[in-house]
């Protein structure tokens, strides 16, 4: 029993290919991509691009490296066709780049296609019908012969107006558009018919272009479906098998990657994956997981920042935060577990210097696609010690002791609660400040030490305690136990170090130290923190903090 009305869909045929081979394959090499975001993401916009949105676009995809671009359906609207003629009369295809150009099998949008390619060196002429079960049925009215028939007679026409463009070369592609609700061996006549019409060769291949048009199974069927063509078509070494996924289940990468281990040689999509309904395939998102195999995307996607604004621009839709590689969110960390990892991720990668990227939950260095590491981490209460160090540490240069961490993490989780907010790297220096670094009732002003003459260092440390400038002396087997002394003789204060650590500041300010020293005062266990220029100033300020922190905690 459901409440939802399951009895209104039926699953989608499987495909019996029980020797199917594409599991057992890898992508070791990019497929030829091509791009359709001019054409069918453009039919997808709210407001269709007009010129200046389109050659924006162009412009980024020849900058990316496409060498295949599908630049509108010329014969369906008048800006299409322009655009096309644009691009030709002012030459502005770059050599080793061809155009593609889609037309229903339809005898005047055909000719009016070619009207639109002439004068272009080289030309992708795309023909398509649809050839699903379900579109015969309710938008033809016609059975398999019929439909065979509309596409025969659009490539015969085709095949006729080549010689009426002797300066352009044509490239014939034909999609039996619906093919994923399409009977296989049906598939296989219809394109069979297409291409005798054709009469292709193994040196002027035709593409035969299997769309999901609508994505309707899972991805594993459309491999088998992309298997199975692969190996029943016939004249495959005079075709390139082309694939168009859709997104309508959200497997859209997915579909692609099994079909490019099925057999695909080419790929259609977007960027970004702008398309009909839920889009097109994203070839960016493609090519980066390409990459992050260490396979050659073969396109330029080192700066996606650039490719999400152009995209945005020309598309007038956002790219989601969350858009794998190109969303604002995707490289950043809030929670405590993630942060805390990354951190000992990047500190492990930096002592091996191996070259390799292995930091956990980062699949790929931001640095490569042009982003920084800027946002790897922020932080709001699901945050933890990691994610508040690693910020204190790349924008302070404070190397904060564990003990430290745990201490000032409850600092900002307590604000974070609080406030319900992100909080900035900014606010949690802020907060840094008020609890270690500000001036309280003790404060060391200079120092001058000397030996004692019996392996000890006596020191004579200005201070200021309550606003009163006083010097205070001492002796120790070091300047800071010297101080210490200095401390219990002279305002009798009691001071016990229990640990100390001290680096130098690895960016960020002009002072050169920072020193921590964890002390037990009144019973209470207390960080110190000093930053100087002078290292044995810092280890005094380290010091003295701690005691500000202990006379204010026994005052509150
Ligand atoms: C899956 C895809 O993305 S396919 C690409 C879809 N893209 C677009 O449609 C965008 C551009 N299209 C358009 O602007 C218009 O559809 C045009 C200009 C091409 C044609 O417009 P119109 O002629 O007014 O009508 P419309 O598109 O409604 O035509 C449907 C007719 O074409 C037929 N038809 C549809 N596709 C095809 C095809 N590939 N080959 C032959 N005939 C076709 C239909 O059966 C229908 O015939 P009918 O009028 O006898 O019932
Ligand atoms: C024209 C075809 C390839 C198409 O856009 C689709 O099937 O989605």
């Amino acid at each position: 029993m459901s409440v939802m009305p399951i009895d209104k869909y039926r699953p989608v045929q499987t495909v019996a290919l029980h020797d199917r081979q594409w599991p057992n394959r890898v992508i070791d090499r990019a497929p030829i991509w091509c791009s359709v975001d001019l054409r069918d993401g453009n039919q997808a916009l709210i407001e269709p691009m007009g010129t200046d949105r389109k050659q924006r676009m162009w412009d980024l995809l020849v900058r990316l490296g496409f060498k295949e671009i599908e630049v509108g359906f010329p014969a369906a609207s008048q800006t299409d066709f322009d655009f096309v003629r644009h691009l030709i009369d002012n030459d502005l295809i770059p050599d080793g780049v061809t155009v593609q150009v889609l037309t229903q099998s339809r005898e005047e949008l055909i000719r009016r296609t070619f009207d639109a390619i002439r004068g272009a060196k080289r030309a992708i002429v795309h023909l398509y019908n649809s050839t699903s079960t379900l579109q015969r049925r309710v938008v033809f009215g016609l059975d398999r012969d019929g439909i065979t028939e509309i596409a025969v007679r659009g490539t015969k026409l085709i095949k006729e107006l080549v010689p009426t463009v002797p300066e352009t070369e044509i490239v014939f592609q034909y999609s039996p558009e619906s093919f994923t609700g399409t009977e296989l061996d049906y598939a296989r006549d219809i394109c069979g018919a297409v291409l005798d019409a054709w009469q292709p060769t193994p040196q002027h291949k035709a593409i035969l272009n299997l769309p999901a048009t609508v994505e309707m199974a899972t991805p594993n069927v459309y491999a088998d479906q992309i298997e199975w063509c692969h190996r029943n078509f016939a004249r495959r070494d005079s075709f390139v098998l082309s694939v168009h996924p859709h997104n309508d289940r959200g497997t859209g990468i997915a579909a692609t990657e099994l079909a490019l281990m099925a057999g695909a040689d080419r790929v259609e999509g977007t960027l970004f994956g702008n398309g009909e309904r839920t889009g097109n395939v994203d070839i960016v998102t493609l090519g980066l997981n390409m990459f992050t195999q260490g396979v050659n995307p073969e396109l330029d996607l080192h700066d996606v920042g650039d490719i999400v604004r152009t995209v945005e621009y020309c598309n007038q839709l956002p790219v989601h935060p969350r858009h794998p590689y190109g969303g604002e969110l995707v490289f950043t960390a809030f929670s405590g577990s993630h942060q805390d990892a990354i951190k000992k991720g990047f500190a492990a990668m930096e002592k091996s210097n191996s070259g390799l990227w292995e930091v956990p939950y980062l699949p790929i260095d931001p640095q490569d696609i042009g982003c920084s590491y800027e946002a790897v981490i922020r932080v709001n209460s699901q945050s933890g010690k990691g994610g508040v160090a690693y910020l204190l540490l790349t924008d302070h240069g404070l190397d904060l002791p564990r003990k430290l961490q745990v201490e000032f993490s409850q600092v900002i989780q307590k604000l974070a609660d609080e406030t319900g907010k992100e909080i900035s790297s900014k606010v949690i220096w802020h907060e840094f400040e008020q609890e270690y670094l500000v001036p309280g009732r003790v404060e060391v002003i200079g120092h001058t030490t000397l030996p004692t003459g019996r392996g000890e260092r006596h020191i004579e440390a200005q201070v200021r305690i309550d606003g009163v400038e006083k010097t205070i002396r001492g002796e120790g087997n070091g300047p800071l136990n010297a101080f210490v002394d200095a401390l219990k003789r002279e305002i009798d204060i009691d001071v016990d170090i229990a640990d100390y650590r001290e680096h130098a500041l690895r960016s960020g300010s002009d002072s050169s130290a920072a020193t921590y020293v964890e002390a037990q005062i009144g019973g209470k266990t207390l960080f110190g923190v000093g930053i100087d220029s002078n290292i044995v100033m810092a280890s005094l300020k380290a010091v003295a903090g701690a005691v500000n922190r202990g006379l204010r905690k026994a005052a509150a």
